[in-house]
């Protein structure tokens, strides 16, 4: 049998370096592919994609593998970008790396990867994949610190039978350890942080170029109008800082949190306290279903779950999945469950799937 061949999705960091010379190691026949999926525009000359693109190629050459470069800006553009905005438009909280990953890195790449002749693609991210009776199931990352698979619940069983995780075994600072003891140039790289397009600029700036927002007024939880604020779309539910206001009644330092987006009248509501009751939810519905098998759980079935990545698992039972509307009920009341944000569900280690959430019973004006 010909040997199998594998295309490493290298983006300049340590993970997917590691990843790369691991499988090199095992004595895979491998290359890498570095994606370019945004132009850059105004970052005051600043370009950390040319800066990963040098650090794959750094990589590449001291693992003496072949490196192909790609830009997929259109697709990630048509196919990202433009529903994250539509979603921030419509008063939401996209999450698009959950999207770049159904879209580009397990669709797009993994096509131009097949293109190319290989097999299998790999990433560097922090998950594991088990077949069972055939199927490829998404299992957490062993490091729990570090565990993506919330970001990878929408790719399904076809494409994770077709992908390798080398690294989703290992701690992160065993990762560090074998780039450096490998001698790769990026062992010290910086973890990146932040939405890849926006990186470490300001957020809101980014997005004002994009979307069209109008101030509103700031209601307090008990009606009193304290401000005003620059457009829905800078706020999000849960958030403490930005709101450009002092405090009142007797409680002038506490810090005030939005409490609801009231979309139709474009009011921001807000109150003092980080477990404000108007923030907690004790149902969710969501949509946009994703099941990495392909069968959705059954009803009544006892899970748990997460509204946001890093939150510790949540303890819930499916109270109906129906066509692509799930509701989900918690043991305990969740701290700002916040629409256009995905809801993932595990049964133990195993990651099941999810949805975008759409409502939740958080109390609201
Ligand atoms: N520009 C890119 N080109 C090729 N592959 C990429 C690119 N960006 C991300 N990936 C792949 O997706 C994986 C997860 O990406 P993420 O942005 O979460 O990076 P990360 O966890 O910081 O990993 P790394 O340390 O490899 O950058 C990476 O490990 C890599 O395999």
């Amino acid at each position: 049998m010909s040997k199998r061949r594998i295309m490493v999705a290298m983006s300049g960091g340590v993970d997917s370096s590691v990843s790369a010379w691991r499988l090199k190691q095992d004595g895979e026949d491998i290359a890498g592919m570095f994606m370019k999926n945004w132009e850059e525009d105004d970052r005051d000359g600043v370009c950390p994609a040319e800066q990963d693109a040098d650090d794959a190629r750094a990589v590449a050459q001291a693992l003496g593998i072949e490196l192909h470069t790609r830009n997929f800006a259109l697709e990630y553009w048509d196919q990202v970008f433009e529903t994250f905005l539509a979603e921030y438009r419509a008063g939401r909280t996209p999450n698009p790396d959950i999207l770049c990953n159904r879209e580009i890195k397990f669709r797009t790449f993994l096509d131009h990867a097949r293109d190319l002749g290989t097999d299998a693609i790999a990433t560097g991210h922090y998950c594991r994949t088990e077949a069972r009776d055939g199927v490829h199931r998404l299992l957490r990352g062993r490091d729990s610190n570090k565990d993506q698979s919330y970001f990878l619940y929408a790719v399904g069983h076809e494409q994770l039978a077709h992908t390798l995780f080398p690294v989703g075994d290992m701690d992160k600072g065993d990762v560090r350890q074998a780039a450096l003891d490998a001698g790769l140039p990026v062992h010290d790289k910086k973890d990146s942080t932040g939405i890849c397009f926006i990186g470490e600029r300001d957020f809101n700036g980014f997005l004002a170029k994009y979307v069209d927002t109008e101030p509103g007024e700031i209601r307090t939880d008990d009606g009193r109008v304290i401000g005003e604020h620059n457009g829905l779309a800078f706020h999000t539910l849960g958030q403490r800082q930005g709101l450009g206001i002092g405090g009142v009644r007797g409680r002038p330092d506490a810090p005030w949190y939005v409490l609801h987006k009231d979309l139709d009248n474009n009011i921001l509501y807000v109150g003092q306290g980080h477990d404000h009751e108007w923030l907690r939810s004790t149902e969710l519905s969501a949509s946009q279903l994703a099941w990495v098998t392909g069968a959705a759980p059954q009803q009544g079935a006892r899970l748990t779950a997460k509204v946001r990545y890093r939150q510790a698992d949540q303890a819930c039972i499916v109270e109906s999945v129906e066509g692509d509307r799930m509701a989900l009920v918690f043991d305990q009341p969740q701290r700002a469950v916040t629409p256009g944000q995905s809801v993932v569900l595990y049964d133990h280690d195993e990651c099941l799937g999810g949805g975008i959430i759409d409502t939740m019973n958080a109390y609201t004006p």
